[in-house]
């Protein structure tokens, strides 16, 4: 296993136990679980399906957000729902390309982002999982691949002028080609297009900017959705350190102030000003198991939590 699988497996695994197991309590009724896409989800799906099949979790449906996570829902032994029916989803779990400061992400570098959007929007709960690589202080920082955005395929050209129109000279919008060995562009589950938008100074934007490129986007006929993912769609992101370390950030409100949630490790670098609180905060959480400490950055209150690991 590499040193960024070792993140994403510790990012997904914590964020199962906390959002499912516990959250849901051991002998849940009927919850739905959007089940996210690409290589992180794995971990996650893959923990589901131990918990499920030793019965430590019951009466749950999953829906699945692309082919790829359909099979992994099925290879896991559980039981899939549909967005058709299983609209009222409980908790969706999904991966991203990127996540900056205000918990905005970038999805859809596997190109199933129509879906996974389609599964968050209905989901109470949104939780994010990533390995530390994906964590930004803005878009555009990490993942330099720009937005992907999905289009009908008699629409691409016209669509790619049309933005080019709107952003900063210098920004390209690309038609994602195959890499593997499909000849032509890259062709999604919904047999859409992919393009691929770079925008020059995307680090200026502010969220409300972001949010307005955003809409501006998804009104050009033949877009059919975007990898953006606002915060304000995101409840949690887990990041995972290559030594098991767990990095959480949670949206407390819709306004997106933050309570992070940190392994008494993470590099000083990131909160220079840290302070610790008295120890009585510090306590154990067996059937969690994680150790969690709190500590003050500014105005902020920072739980600090060591995972013990998974059994
Ligand atoms: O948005 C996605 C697919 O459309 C994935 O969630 C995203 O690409 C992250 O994938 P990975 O977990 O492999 O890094």
């Amino acid at each position: 296993m590499t040193s960024q699988d070792a993140g994403k497996k510790a990012a997904a695994e914590k964020a199962v136990l906390d959002n499912i197991t516990s959250d849901m309590g051991l002998y849940t009724q009927n919850k739905t679980i959007g089940i996210g896409s690409g290589s992180t989800i794995v971990y996650a799906c893959e923990l589901i399906g131990k918990l499920w099949n030793e019965k430590k979790l019951t009466k749950i449906k999953c829906v699945a957000t692309s082919f790829q996570s359909e099979e992994l829902v099925l290879k896991s032994r559980l039981p899939l729902g549909n967005l058709k029916e299983d609209y009222n989803i409980d908790v969706a779990i999904d991966g991203a390309d990127e996540v900056d400061e205000s918990l905005n992400c970038i999805k859809g570098g596997g190109a199933c982002h129509v879906k996974e959007k389609m599964v968050a929007y209905n989901a109470k709960k949104v939780v994010i999982v990533a390995d530390s690589s994906k964590q930004a202080k803005h878009l555009g920082q990490v993942w330099k691949k720009g937005i992907p955005i999905a289009v009908l395929a008699e629409s691409r050209n016209y669509v790619r002028h049309r933005i080019l129109a709107h952003v900063q000279q210098g920004s390209t919008c690309e038609l994602r080609m195959s890499t593997s060995n499909k000849a032509g562009p890259v062709v999604t589950d919904e047999g859409l297009l992919m393009l691929d938008l770079q925008i020059a100074n995307i680090r200026d934007y502010t969220n409300a900017q972001l949010h307005q490129l955003d809409t501006l986007l998804h009104g050009i006929p033949g877009v059919v959705g975007t990898g953006f993912f606002s915060h304000s769609l995101i409840h949690s992101v887990y990041f995972g350190f290559p030594d098991g370390r767990v990095l959480v950030l949670q949206a407390q409100s819709k306004q997106g102030s933050l309570v992070t949630t940190v392994d008494e490790k993470i590099p000083e670098a990131r909160f220079p000003e840290r302070q610790y609180l008295p120890p009585p905060s510090s306590s154990t959480d067996h059937n969690n198991k994680s150790k969690t400490f709190r500590y003050k950055h500014g105005s902020l209150v920072f739980t600090l939590v060591k995972l013990l690991g998974v059994g």
